[in-house]
């Protein structure tokens, strides 16, 4: 709703749906009957609209774009008054003034804000464009090319640069809504026509300018089609009258609505919000648990992992100890984030002094003494589980008793490292992924001691890291590699059986994967994998060989063995599945080589090879992974779909607009992801991912919707 009062002579309208404003049905109500109180009212002179709380608003109710129509009035109804009304209407913005509550404060004709407020067109983002005058209005006030810029990224836009853009009047620093009022009645007698944007030209930017941003558009937001219907209505504020582009503008907004790619990018922005709500076994959670402060940190390992954690350590403020064993490697790991801070300098992502404050706050040993008085360490060395429990084993002498201990295992078991310790309820996993520096997910897993405070800790960690952090259980390399091996394992058997690495990396690409999974082996490197089947292999007391098929009578493919025992170990080395000219390139070249060795080895073992649509190659690999989730789900080590869902979106690249895999299983019908499962089961014996999963077999029966399977699941322990 919207509350009215008159203050002197100015009407005070506060947006009122606590925690962000959303405008709801009740809101948009609630405004458009304040401003008619407003206008007829002889004794108001101006009027000043406000948020509750800390937000003017968040825009539409994003939950009202599941129907299939939203409720008149619309923002434009509820707002037509300010835009036509003779009194000055002001926005006085705190906090965020998001999507709709963007344009609410564009159909005002001055718009205030505290220094911290933030300004923007995230709809992008939702797979919707700004559909209540944004696109029309936005070009009027600051021209097409900002207009452009801040559309199609969705970017916040902070108070300063709002000022410099025109966006705000003025930044004020006294109370938001006093500073509104006093405004307001500084402004009466002034003409408003010159401040009402449906009256303003658009000045004519040529339709080059909207050419080369379709190319920009295309290449870096490969595959989301909201950016370019966004581009198509800024055109529209150039080429039409104001009326006639607000008709397009609807038009296009109408379309995008009712697309997969906005249901899919809507359920992703709520997903991320249930996945931050977190719950342990015992019934705590994110609710009851207060984090401990992290005031300092370690991190154990300048490799690549730990160099990266250091990275989004020190760059988000936090005095961090970086620890090596050796001078040399100690010195390479400063090196490369050194190496990294001016990147992102040179990308305009920090600024100079930004870089410098992260670098003064790093501090480097080569001895483990040195974290005595962190708050909470993070050991990055390789995947070795002795190691890991001597280092923890020291960690729990020297470090204060409050310290948490987090590991970086992708693999391991928690328990068994927190065993090394006499503090088990201190020790948890946070999973990072690489480049750690990049990529959002921070997989933070618990062991069967860790506390609820602990959880706290590394879970608001991750978030003051400007990562996406998701709770698991542990299990064999818990959810997002365990999930992997089966996606893996299924591109090695589409080889096998006949397609190429290239039209697997090509069906994924296709899809919206950023990378194929043959380019990401080559990426990570062929030997890693190598060594890790090795050892674990060695843990099940089984050896292998590049002539390994059948492990316990379970199917295996070696042949990315094949390839490292050739010296191909990928981008490192300058060839893997992939030719790459020469060690450390990037562009990829498929390899007739690699060709020739696939052939070779299905010589050798007689294996018949087909022609394989791309079509098979997404649904074998994609639904071996999907079943891997469903199992997963039923063994409690998330407690959710969203959970997997926003590992795949922030751990490996699922495309948003696709909205996860578990989404996709459900948009799917989980009867046919069943039934396919069932005959992939039927005609691959001999792979044990195949098993269908007990819990997709329940739901499968009962057509429930993603959102009602948690409620099912916790309902029926008993599957
Ligand atoms: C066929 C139909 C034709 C209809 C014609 C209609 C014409 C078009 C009309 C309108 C066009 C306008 C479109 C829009 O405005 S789309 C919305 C654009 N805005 C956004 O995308 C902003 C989304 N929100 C955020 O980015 C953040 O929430 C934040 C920065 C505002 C605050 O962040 P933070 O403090 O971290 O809080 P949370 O993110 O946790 O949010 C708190 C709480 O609020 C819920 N929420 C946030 N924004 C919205 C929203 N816009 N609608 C509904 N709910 C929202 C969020 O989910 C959290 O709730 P919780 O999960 O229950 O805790």
């Amino acid at each position: 709703m919207a509350n009215y009062r008159n203050k002197g002579g100015v009407a005070v309208i506060e947006l009122n749906n606590p925690p962000v404003n959303a405008l709801s049905f009740e809101v948009r109500s609630g405004l458009m009957n304040a401003l008619k109180r407003a206008h007829d009212d002889k004794d108001v002179k101006c009027i000043v609209i406000h948020g509750k709380g800390k937000n003017f608003s968040a825009g539409a109710d994003i939950k009202e774009f599941g129907g299939t129509k939203q409720q008149k009035p619309w923002i434009t109804d509820a707002c037509r008054l300010a835009d036509e009304s003779s009194k000055p209407v002001v926005a006085a913005i705190a906090g965020t003034a998001l999507g709709g509550g963007l344009e609410v404060a564009l159909f005002c004709h001055y718009r205030i804000g505290t220094p911290s407020c933030r300004v923007g067109f995230p709809e992008v983002q939702i797979g919707v464009l700004p559909g209540a005058g944004g696109t029309q209005r936005l070009p009027r006030l600051i021209g097409v090319k900002h207009s452009i810029d801040m559309i199609t990224s969705g970017r916040h836009v902070m108070a300063e640069e709002a000022l410099k853009l025109g966006i705000l009047d003025k930044i004020v620093t006294d109370d938001i809504i006093e500073e509104g009022i006093q405004f307001a009645k500084s402004v009466v007698g002034i003409d408003v026509g010159g401040r009402i944007l449906r009256n303003r030209k658009v000045e004519d930017a040529g339709s080059k300018v909207f050419d080369d941003e379709i190319s920009r558009v295309k290449k870096k937001y490969k595959g989301y089609i909201a950016p370019l219907f966004c581009l198509k209505a800024i055109q529209a504020s150039m080429q039409l009258p104001y009326d006639a582009g607000m008709e397009q503008e609807l038009k296009l907004f109408q379309q995008l609505v009712s697309s997969g790619q906005a249901k899919a990018q809507q359920y992703t922005f709520f997903a991320e919000r249930i996945s931050a709500r977190w719950q342990l076994p015992s019934g705590a959670n994110s609710q009851t648990a207060s984090p401990l402060p992290v005031k300092t940190a370690g991190v154990i390992g300048a490799g690549t992992m730990g160099a990266g954690i250091a990275l989004c350590l020190i760059t988000s403020g936090i005095p961090t100890v970086l620890v090596e064993q050796d001078q040399k490697f100690l010195e390479k790991g400063v090196k490369t984030v050194e190496g990294d801070l001016r990147g992102s300098v040179a990308l305009k992502k920090m600024t100079a002094e930004q870089a410098n404050k992260a670098i003064s706050v790093l501090k480097t040993s080569v001895n483990l003494e040195d974290l005595h008085d962190v708050d909470l360490v993070i050991e990055a060395v390789y995947e070795n589980l002795a190691l890991k429990k001597e280092i923890f084993a020291k960690l729990d002498k020297i470090c204060k008793s409050k310290t948490i201990l987090c590991t970086n295992t992708s693999s391991l078991d928690i328990d068994t490292i927190a065993e090394a310790t006499k503090r088990r309820d201190k020790v948890v996993g946070t999973h990072f992924f690489a480049p750690a520096y990049i990529m959002k997910l921070q997989e933070n897993v618990y062991g069967k001691d860790t506390s609820a405070e602990t959880v706290a800790t590394v879970m608001a960690l991750g978030k003051r890291i400007r990562k996406v952090p998701v709770l698991v259980g542990t299990c064999d390399s818990f959810v997002a590699n365990r999930m992997l091996h089966p996606y893996a394992t299924e591109a090695l058997f589409l080889v096998e059986e006949g397609a190429s690495p290239y039209e697997v990396d090509q069906a994924l690409e296709d899809f919206g994967m950023p990378m194929g999974m043959f380019r990401v082996s080559d990426l990570s490197g062929l030997d890693i994998g190598y060594k890790v089947r090795k050892e674990a292999a060695k843990r099940r007391g089984i050896e292998l060989t590049s002539d390994t098929r059948f492990v316990n009578g379970e199917r295996v493919c070696l042949l990315a063995n094949v390839l490292v025992e050739k010296g191909r170990l990928g981008i490192k080395s300058g060839k893997g599945w992939y030719n790459y000219g020469s060690p450390g390139k990037r562009e990829a070249t498929p390899d007739p080589e690699v060709l020739d060795t696939i052939e070779e080895y299905c010589r050798k073992y007689d294996i018949k090879k087909r022609k394989i649509s791309s079509q098979e190659i997404l649904e074998r690999m994609q639904l071996a992974m999907i079943n891997e989730g469903f199992k997963i789900l039923e063994e409690g080590i998330v407690s959710k779909p969203e959970d997997i869902d926003i590992i795949w979106i922030y751990g490996f690249g699922w495309p948003k607009y696709m909205g996860g895999p578990m989404f996709y299983a459900n948009e799917m019908k989980l009867k046919n992801v069943y039934r396919k499962i069932r005959d992939f089961h039927q005609n691959y014996p001999f792979s044990i991912h195949w098993t269908p999963s007990k819990l997709l077999a329940r739901l499968s029966e009962t057509d429930l919707p993603i959102s009602k399977w948690t409620s099912l699941i916790n309902s029926n322990s008993k599957l």
